[in-house]
């Protein structure tokens, strides 16, 4: 009897001590995941809405949010609704991001705009991560920005420049918006790029102008903050008619697109029977030719044509309001800091010569203009936070969690302004480049990242460093240029697609070359 109760007893202990181990165990476990599992990064909570939406509406998002990363640290998070916002204002952040963890975060996060203008992400900048953007990049970087390819169309990028200082030359005297001059002679040098040849004709002019003014229009439209993007559910009101907007000046520029696509079309059958030989391709021939998929035979020609017409608009939307936006802001500080512009004017002296344009085979030897543009996009980048990303899985950054779906921004604007990375970071000193060459626009600097980082940088970098350095170039060695007697040079920006100066950059041109021939 007395064994047998001793038995149970120590049965009981045996099992309250493997009990106590079991519940030891896993209340330590518990402990140590709740340690090892990643927490969302700090930042705003329960805030009433319209705490959120303040920032988010007054267009300064870029300066708000770098005010908020003082309060919040490197990476914080904001709900917008029930969307989770992500900001980065740390160049380790950034490169754990765009390089470390670069394939999780090459999403987009379309808004509705975007996702109405790019014939349903069939574009490269909102395509999903994945073989159609690989093979759409593939195909934009290697035949369209190749030295090879970008030198090609060199012609018709000078024709465009010539125009533009010969139309300058004959209203010399007379004040210029330097920002709409430079918008429309980059619409007017990419569009003779894509299709100078397909559009030769009468109505070429007229369409041009109307073309020009829908993409000046969709601009406007995609840097508009849209109050559907943030709550979706709202979505079908389209309270701001951002959506019916985007959707109309989309019709417009698909149908314009369709009408140039048939007529290239038509123009290399005319020319094939003829028996012409081959003549010099625009972009958009070369597109026509590509074998885009490697399966010709089963896709319809509409398949094509619509591939061919969202990375038309990318270049056109990309490639337009970014590079202008960058002329405006260095003429602004050239306007602003005599020294540097005088700087540059002897460059350009030195290197082409008073009685002479310049041409693209200049640009290479003009280092000091080039560290004026690298300061410049530094101060000013046009894409401040880039182009968000969106992870397609949870993440961890910084040791928080980025759940799947998140909107990542990268704030390059208060990384580029950091008095920690950079020496008086407020000075506007192109010195710093000429001291210290390793900034490029590879993205591998993660303190200078104007063009973004990683698989999703900017495609279109050799283009835009091209043209931006030629038009500033050309504006620079062909005239003196002054501001309007009794006005101030004003640096106030205002968020949106791309950053822009809130006052308009007015200046009046001098006539400086030997000969007035050399301005025909
Ligand atoms: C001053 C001029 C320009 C600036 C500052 C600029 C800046 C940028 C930035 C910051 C991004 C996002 C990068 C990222 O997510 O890391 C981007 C993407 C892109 N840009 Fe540009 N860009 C410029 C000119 C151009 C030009 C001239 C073109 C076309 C010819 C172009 C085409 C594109 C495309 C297609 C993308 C999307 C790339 C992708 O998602 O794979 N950009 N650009």
């Amino acid at each position: 009897m007395e064994n047998n109760a001793s038995n149970g007893a120590s049965a009981l202990a045996v099992l309250l001590t493997v009990l106590s181990l079991v519940f030891g165990f896993l209340a330590a476990l518990r402990r140590w995941r709740n340690t090892a599992d990643p927490v969302l990064p700090p930042g705003l909570r329960g805030l009433p809405l319209v705490g959120y939406l303040i920032p988010f509406l007054r267009q300064h998002l870029h300066r708000e949010f770098a005010k908020l990363a003082e309060i919040y640290g490197p990476i914080y998070k904001l709900w917008l609704g029930n969307k989770l916002w992500v900001v980065i204002s740390s160049p380790s952040l950034a490169k754990e991001i765009s390089r470390d963890q670069d394939v999780v975060f090459a999403n987009r996060d379309a808004t509705i705009a975007a996702s109405a203008v790019t014939f349903g992400g069939k574009d490269i900048a909102f395509a999903d991560y994945g073989p159609y953007w690989r093979k759409m990049r593939k195909i934009f970087v290697r035949e369209m920005m190749s030295s090879s390819s970008l030198d090609a169309c060199y012609s018709l990028r000078k024709e465009e420049v010539k125009k533009c200082i010969n139309n300058l030359h004959s209203n010399a005297g007379s004040p210029v918006d330097l920002g709409q001059l430079s918008l429309f002679l980059l619409i007017n040098s990419i569009m003779a790029m894509l299709w100078g040849h397909t559009g030769e004709g009468d109505k070429r002019e007229s369409l041009n102008l109307e073309f020009q003014q829908t993409v000046a229009e969709m601009m406007v439209l995609l840097g508009k903050a849209n109050i559907s993007d943030i709550f979706p559910a709202l979505a079908r009101f389209d309270a701001q008619g951002v959506e019916r907007k985007a959707k109309s000046c989309h019709r417009r520029i698909d149908s314009f697109l369709d009408s140039i696509i048939d007529r290239a079309i038509e123009g290399a059958a005319i020319e094939k029977q003829a028996g012409h030989g081959e003549r010099k391709k625009d972009i958009l021939q070369l597109f026509l030719d590509l074998d885009i998929d490697g399966d010709e035979d089963n896709r319809t020609s509409t398949t094509k044509n619509r591939e061919i017409k969202a990375i038309l608009t990318d270049i056109l939307v990309g490639g337009t309001d970014t590079t202008s936006t960058m002329v405006e802001w260095v003429m602004s500080e050239l306007l602003q800091h005599k020294a540097v512009s005088e700087k540059v004017m002897e460059e350009l002296t030195e290197v082409v010569g008073m009685n002479n344009m310049v041409e693209e085979h200049d640009l290479p030897k003009l280092t000091y203009l080039d560290a004026v543009i690298k300061e410049t996009f530094r101060l000013h980048p046009p894409l401040p936070l880039l182009v968000p990303r969106c992870p397609s899985q949870s993440a961890t950054i910084g040791g928080y969690k980025i759940p799947k779906g998140s909107k990542v921004f990268i704030n390059i604007w208060a990384i580029q302004r950091d008095p920690q990375l950079w020496e008086n970071p407020l000075q506007f000193k192109p010195e710093r480049y000429l001291e210290n060459p390793g900034f490029d626009f590879s993205g591998n600097n993660f303190i200078f990242l104007p063009f973004g980082s990683g698989r999703r940088i900017c495609a279109g970098v050799p283009l835009a460093e091209r043209m931006l350095k030629y038009v500033l170039a050309a504006l620079l060695h062909s005239f003196d240029w002054e501001l309007p007697e009794g006005t101030e040079l004003e640096f106030s920006d205002k968020f949106g697609i791309v950053v822009k100066k809130v006052k308009p950059l007015v200046a009046i041109p001098r006539p400086k070359l030997s000969k007035p021939e050399l301005y025909q």
